[in-house]
């Protein structure tokens, strides 16, 4: 039987008129890598942020193995999800190291008095942080960058220091928001095997993707978002196959498209957008 590490449950997100998620169901179950794809704007970062409290959502509840998650960013990786961003987002002034050793802070157990006096629990707690730390650093293969500063590492191993920052939580599921971006075909394929071997350490990933290869390689099950809508899910065979969503990536209606109601709103608030435009300019002309 599959477990479920994630569950989320008629997820739906507003900015005010715009509905950038819409009832989205959504599993990731253990031992699996799940893609989730879809065209730019489609709701996937909006769905990840979700997912990881950064947003609460306007309808709808995430779970993570059978609890529902609050949205708060550091209860959810107590939790055990944790994330990397789109854009790198490190501690540039820091080492690797203290990169990784900022990561792990949710499961230290040592309070800010232990940690001031810098007494012998303290101590013993900080020298198995850093075991820990190096442990991981040895798995992404940056041990022995332990001491450079973040910001003179290469691109590639600035997006590898954030994926064992984000593991150093000791996460359950780790969601990588476009892993391979600005990555060459090398790095891309070392990122693969990365990918891989988290998912051997029993840790599920969920990841958005834009390089399509990159996705129907690794995953398991991949999801496809169209207008803040689930449009198609199952194995890579299965999406890859599916005619709407090759329309989809194309931009070409087809029947049945659930984004056909959002298409429809979005014209009309332009066209009301452009209907106050003209007459502030002609107001303008006027004066
Ligand atoms: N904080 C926000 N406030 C208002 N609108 C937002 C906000 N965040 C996202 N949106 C809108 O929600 C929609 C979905 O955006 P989102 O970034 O989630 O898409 P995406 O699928 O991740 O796109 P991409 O692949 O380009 O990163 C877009 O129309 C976007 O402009």
């Amino acid at each position: 039987m599959t477990t479920p590490v994630l569950e989320a449950r008629d997820v739906t997100m507003r900015f005010g008129g715009l509905t950038a998620v819409r009832s989205v169901d959504f599993t990731v179950n253990a031992g699996e890598i799940v893609g989730l794809i879809g065209p730019n704007g489609a709701g996937k970062t909006t769905f990840f942020n979700c997912l990881t409290g950064l947003y609460v959502p306007t309808e709808g509840t995430v779970s993570y193995k059978g609890t529902v998650l609050p949205p708060k960013p550091h209860l959810v990786t107590q939790a055990g999800i944790a994330r990397t961003f789109q854009n790198i987002r490190l501690f540039a002034n820091m080492t690797v190291l203290e990169n990784v050793l900022v990561g792990r802070h949710t499961r230290t157990k040592e309070g800010l008095w232990s940690a001031l006096l810098r007494g012998p629990g303290f101590k013993k707690a900080e020298r198995a942080s850093e075991e820990r730390a190096m442990e991981l650093l040895e798995f992404i293969g940056l041990d022995h960058k332990r001491d450079h500063l973040a910001r003179n590492l290469p691109y590639g191993e600035q997006r590898k220091l954030e994926i064992a920052r984000a593991m150093a939580s000791e996460p359950g599921l780790l969601l990588l928001d476009e892993p391979t971006a600005g990555m060459n075909p090398q790095e891309t394929r070392a990122t693969e095997e990365l990918v891989f071997a988290i998912r051997d350490k029993g840790i599920a990933v969920l990841l958005i993707e834009h390089d399509m290869r990159f996705v129907f390689n690794l995953s398991d099950r991949v999801a496809v978002l169209v207008q803040g809508e689930k449009l198609v899910e199952g194995t890579p065979d299965v999406v890859q196959a599916d005619e709407r969503v090759v329309a989809a990536y194309l931009g070409e209606p087809f029947e049945g498209d659930p984004g056909e109601a959002e298409a429809a709103e979005v014209e009309a608030a332009e066209a009301a957008a452009d209907a106050t435009g003209t007459a502030s300019t002609t107001k303008g002309e006027a004066k």
